[in-house]
């Protein structure tokens, strides 16, 4: 099946776009989600999120084995929102996997999965350099990644102000 890759800014509406491409296919809607409530702002947040989206929608919490987890509910008929693709990387980088093994895992899976996969990413890499070196690691594996799957993807977006802009398909 096919893969869109929805990227954007913090705020930018990215997510509500990605949601608005699920409900859109009319199929059997999961969210994947890679973030972990770490404060109570957070966790009301999810709760909101959880609301809004409603119960027409299965949720998944796996903040390190995405891939495992894909594999796990991939199925026909079925689409799967993940969001978001930079929250997976930073717990990558705390848990100091081998960053290029996990992307070339998840790029390897994307042309066998069956069900319609959305991911959601933020765009790091267009401010001024970091000063520091784990920020700096971060833009890059962020940048690496979204490479990857935007290669692979049939459709991808960047959303600013809440506008969708068609960078690929
Ligand atoms: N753990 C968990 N996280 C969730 C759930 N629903 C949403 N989230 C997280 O909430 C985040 C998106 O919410 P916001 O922080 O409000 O949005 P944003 O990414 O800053 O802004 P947008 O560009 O508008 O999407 C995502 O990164 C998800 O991981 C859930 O059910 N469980």
């Amino acid at each position: 099946m096919t893969a869109t890759l929805v990227l954007g800014g913090a705020r930018s509406g990215k997510s509500r776009f990605a949601e608005s491409l699920v409900i859109a296919s009319g199929l059997d809607r999961h969210y994947i989600a890679t973030g972990r409530a770490w404060d109570d702002e957070m966790q009301a947040r999810i709760a909101q999120h959880r609301a809004d989206r409603g119960p027409s929608w299965t949720t998944h919490e796996e903040p390190l084995d995405l891939v495992g987890k894909l594999a796990a509910i991939d199925s026909e008929g079925r689409i799967v929102l993940i969001d978001c693709l930079t929250l997976w990387v930073t717990n990558l980088m705390m848990e100091e996997r081998d960053m290029t093994a996990e992307f070339t895992a998840l790029a390897d899976f994307l042309p066998d999965a069956k069900a319609r996969l959305v991911f959601v990413s933020n765009e790091v890499g267009l401010g001024i350099v970091p000063d520091n070196r784990m920020a700096r690691d971060f833009r890059d594996h962020a940048g690496r990644l979204h490479q990857s799957i935007a290669a692979k993807a049939a459709e991808v977006y960047f959303i600013a102000a809440g506008l969708p802009l068609k960078m690929k398909g």
